[in-house]
Formats: structure tokens, C-alpha cells, sequence
């Protein structure tokens, strides 16, 4: 599991391991680890021109000291002072060693740049000079690498306030900073490389985790012998209209494949003659009102996808939520609970699906803010509303109050087409049914539609279609790796 940290908890961090430290270890270690990197990416040192954007914190001084190693691997190295002051140890070790210090002009000849304005002692959007430096660096061309993290990007929440430095690569130094999971900030990180610098013991519970394929794989339940379909989990699915069918059956579609013992569907006439005909394996029942008394008993529902938003629809949201099991709620469903948010206070799980557009209308933010600060707005949501919130997105992040927040970093930008949440609610849907916590349903569901998505990918565009197809091939690629 890659687990990550607010910026002040590395710091709380660093100071008990530094106070056991003689005074610049950790800082030499950084840079170590930082110009091990650099000289990678570089491929030859020797003769190459190296620019270091040096802020006024020790986040230059990390820069500065890496400048020195390579410097004295022959590189030419040139320092761009942006700050009030300056590191001083660290831009007199770079001196001695032949680096020098330049102009900004300088900028546009290196084959490399190494960011080192600002990292974790950051606040708020970059200021000038900083801002103007990093556009620059952007514009250049040459590999950039962030000290740290990418400056402009806020280290615990992902957010860019402003101008920020596009990395190729991010080192970063004793531990992941949540905002380097996270979108917007995780896209300007690009490749993130841990330096270890012995923080480990030193660190608290983690602000967020992203799960891998190993910790999926020991999550999901796999069928025993003593297995039938009725023990390994029974979903429900209410979803569908008259003029939304495709929604029922990819829902239904992916929660085929989503490993519960079976999937009863109810719906209405128009989705219930699709279903039918794509899915003989679904048991499926048509609803003359909207009730569930007739559907059988499941161990988890999934309520909302293509359900539409009428008095009939919301009597069905009633009667489903009015059950005693754990209840996923997507798409018209999230509208259904959006005006009526007493359908929430219920004693069984609720795991709540929206995209930014519809946690808006739950939460009551605009969803441009949303955007801007993901982590936070799911975390928000799961405290007001008393839910587990699956927010999908760039980064699908899953929050639950008490607990870490989950990042899921599977996926790809391919999976942005219609009908992909239909299929990824009959996932997690399945997952619930299975028995798994709302957390896990949502992080493992999420993780293994974005590893479908990948597959069906391939990359090309996909149908929702395509990835409900490559669910079994995603849990597969998780549970026996190189098979
Ligand atoms: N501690 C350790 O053990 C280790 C730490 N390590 C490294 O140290 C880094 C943290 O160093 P740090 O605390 O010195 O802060 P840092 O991020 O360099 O910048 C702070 C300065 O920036 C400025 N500034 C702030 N906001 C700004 C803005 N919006 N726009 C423009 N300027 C802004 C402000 O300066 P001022 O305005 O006062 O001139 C402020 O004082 C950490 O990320 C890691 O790289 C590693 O070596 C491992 C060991
Ligand atoms: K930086």
C-alpha cells in the first residue's frame, strides 16, 4: 500500500528523526537521492547543463546540494537564485564544487531543470519571482525534475492556486505528500520516486493510501468449496427507465462479472426486455409498482443508474433504502437523495458514487471548487452526509469518516466516456454483496475498473461495454500477477 502525508506531519516527522541526526543528514540524503535521479535521467553526466531553480528554504538547499554532486560528476551546473536569500551552505558546497550562479536566461539552454523553489514550507499560490520561473521552466522544453514536489502544487491537498512547475519527475523525500496523489497536483508530478530517508518509525497513521494490485487481490473474496451462489453474495440491481435501458444493463453488466453468487435486476418494462436479452444470467423481475417485495432476498442493492428522477422513481429509491443491507447510490439516484436527503439516515451502509457534478447538488459546493480540492469535498460530504463517498474523476478518491482517505491511481483517461460508472457501480455493487465494507467495495471496485480500463484500452478508446468485458481479466492480472 503507498501511503501518503499532509505536509505537516513529514514535518513533525522529520524533526523527531533529525533530532537524532547530526545536523544536515537528512538533508544530504535527500540530495543524494535527488542526483541519482537527475544522473539517470540525464543517461550522461559529464558535459551536461543543469539549471537549478533555487527558492529561499531548504527546499533549495536540497537542490543546491545535488547541483554540487553533479557538478563534480563534470556537469555544468547553474544556480537561479528566486529568493530573499538563499541556502547558504548549500550554494557555497555548489560554488567549490565549479557550479555558478546565472540568470534566468540560463533556463532555456539546460537539459535539465531542477526545481527547488518551494516544497513543503509553501503557502498559497507561487509569488513572483517564483511563478514567472516556473512558467519558464514549463516552457523549455528540458526534463524537469521536482525537488520534493512540484512547486505551486500544495503538498497536503493536491491543490495549484496558481502558476506550478510540470514535473516529468518528482523525487520526494521520505514519504508521499497526499497532493501528490491527487489531482489537480497529481498531474503535474508525473513520475513520483520515494527517497527514503529514514523517516519511517517517525510517521503517524497516513492522511490517504493508494491501494496496489497485491493489497486488491487480498481484499476481494475468492470462492471456497464450500461456496454457492447464494453464499458468495446476491446483489440487487434497481436501475434503468423507460428511456434509459443502456444504464441497466451495463450496471447489470458489470455486476455479472463483479464475483457475487447472482444478480437479481427489477425494473421497469422498456430495461427489464433489454436485460433479458443481453443477460440471460441475471434473475430479473418486473416491477408493476415500484416495490422490491417481490425481487428476493440480496445481500446489497444498486440503486440509481439510468432510473430517472419521477415520483415513481423515488418511491423505489424509498422502498430500496428502506431495506436493512448495504446500499449503493449512483446517478439518478444521487438526484433522488439530493432532494430528499432523509432517504440517508438509514442503520444499514450507504456508499454514495457521484461525480463532482452531482456531489455539488449533495454538498451544496460549486463544482468547480470540487474540482479544485477533491479530497477535501469527498471528505466533507462522507462527514455531513454520515456516508462512504466514492468521488469519481481524474483521481477517484474514496473517503469515509475515521479513516484514511483512498486514492485510486489505476486508471486511465480513456475510461472518460459514458456509461463507465454504470458499469463501475455494478462492480463495487458486487463487492458490497460479497461482504466487503463500503471503504473496500469502493477502493477495490475502483481499482479494478481502472485496470479493466487499461486492459480494454489498450491504448485506443473503449465502450463501457468493452470494460465490463475486461473485469475478469482485471482481477486476474491483480490476483495471479505474470500468469
Ligand atoms: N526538514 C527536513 O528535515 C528536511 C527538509 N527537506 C526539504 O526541505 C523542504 C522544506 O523546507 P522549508 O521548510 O525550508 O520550506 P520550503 O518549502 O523550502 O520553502 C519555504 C520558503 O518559501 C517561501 N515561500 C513560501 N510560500 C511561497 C510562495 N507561495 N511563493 C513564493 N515563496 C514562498 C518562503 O520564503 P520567504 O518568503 O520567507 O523568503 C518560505 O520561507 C522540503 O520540502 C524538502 O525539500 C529535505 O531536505 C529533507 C530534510
Ligand atoms: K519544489
Amino acid at each position: 500500500m503507498r501511503t501518503a502525508y499532509t505536509a505537516d506531519q513529514i514535518r513533525a516527522a522529520e524533526q523527531a528523526l533529525m533530532a537524532r541526526l547530526p545536523e544536515g543528514t537528512l538533508m544530504q540524503r535527500a540530495a543524494a537521492g535527488l542526483a541519482a535521479v537527475c544522473a539517470d535521467l540525464l543517461g550522461r553526466v559529464y558535459g551536461s547543463r543543469v539549471v537549478l531553480l533555487v527558492g529561499s528554504g531548504d527546499n533549495g538547499g536540497d537542490a543546491l546540494y545535488a547541483g554540487e554532486r553533479l557538478a563534480r560528476r563534470g556537469a555544468r551546473v547553474e544556480a537561479v537564485l528566486a529568493g530573499s536569500r538563499t541556502h547558504e551552505a548549500g550554494l557555497r558546497a555548489l560554488l567549490d564544487a565549479g557550479g555558478r550562479v546565472a540568470e534566468a536566461t540560463a533556463i532555456g539552454q539546460a537539459d535539465l531543470i531542477m526545481d527547488g523553489l518551494v516544497g513543503i514550507g509553501a503557502s498559497g499560490a507561487l509569488r513572483e519571482p517564483y511563478a514567472r520561473l516556473a512558467a519558464e521552466a514549463n516552457a523549455a522544453g528540458a526534463a524537469v525534475v521536482a525537488v520534493d514536489l512540484p512547486s505551486g502544487v500544495d503538498a497536503s491537498s493536491g491543490r495549484v492556486a496558481g502558476a506550478a512547475v510540470r514535473a516529468r519527475v518528482t523525487v520526494t523525500m521520505g514519504a508521499y505528500k497526499t497532493g501528490l496523489l491527487v489531482d489537480p497536483g497529481a498531474a503535474f508530478a508525473g513520475d513520483v520516486e520515494l527517497i527514503d530517508i529514514g523517516l519511517g518509525e517517525h510517521l503517524p497513521d497516513p492522511d490517504a493510501t493508494a491501494l496496489t494490485g497485491r493489497d486488491v487481490a487480498g481484499l476481494i473474496p475468492r470462492p471456497g468449496d464450500e461456496s454457492d451462489k447464494y453464499r458468495r453474495g446476491v446483489l440487487g440491481v434497481a436501475a434503468g427507465s423507460d428511456l434509459f435501458t443502456g444504464a441497466a444493463v451495463l450496471a447489470v453488466g458489470g455486476a455479472l462479472r463483479g464475483g457475487s453468487g447472482m444478480v437479481r435486476y427489477a425494473g421497469r418494462e422498456a430495461p427489464v426486455a433489454q436485460v433479458r436479452s443481453h443477460w440471460p444470467e441475471a434473475v430479473v423481475t418486473l416491477l408493476d409498482a415500484p416495490s422490491i417485495e417481490h425481487v428476493g432476498r440480496v445481500q446489497a442493492w444498486v440503486l440509481g443508474p439510468g432510473l430517472g428522477t419521477d415520483t415513481w422513481a423515488h418511491e423505489l429509491a424509498v422502498k430500496v433504502l428502506a431495506s436493512d443491507v448495504p446500499v449503493l447510490v449512483d446517478a439518478d439516484g444521487l438526484t433522488l437523495v439530493a432532494r430528499d436527503k432523509a432517504l440517508l439516515r438509514r442503520t444499514a451502509p450507504v456508499l454514495i458514487t457521484p461525480h463532482a457534478g452531482e456531489l455539488s447538488r449533495l454538498i451544496g459546493a460549486d463544482r468547480a471548487g470540487i474540482e479544485a480540492a477533491r479530497l477535501e469535498h469527498a471528505r466533507r460530504a462522507a462527514a455531513e452526509l454520515g456516508v462512504t463517498v466514492l468521488l469519481k474523476g481524474s483521481t477517484t478518491v474514496v473517503a469515509e469518516e475515521g479513516r484514511p482517505a483512498r486514492v485510486n491511481v489505476s486508471g486511465t483517461p480513456w475510461l472518460s466516456t459514458g456509461g463507465t460508472g454504470d458499469v463501475l457501480s455494478g462492480l463495487a455493487g458486487a463487492l458490497l454483496a460479497q461482504g466487503l465494507s463500503c471503504y473496500d467495495a469502493a477502493s477495490c471496485g475502483a481499482y479494478l475498473h481502472g485496470v479493466a480500463g487499461r486492459l480494454a484500452a489498450d491504448g485506443a478508446p473503449l465502450t463501457a461495454a468493452d470494460v465490463a468485458t475486461a473485469i475478469p481479466g482485471a482481477i486476474r492480472a491483480v490476483t495471479s500477477p505474470g500468469s
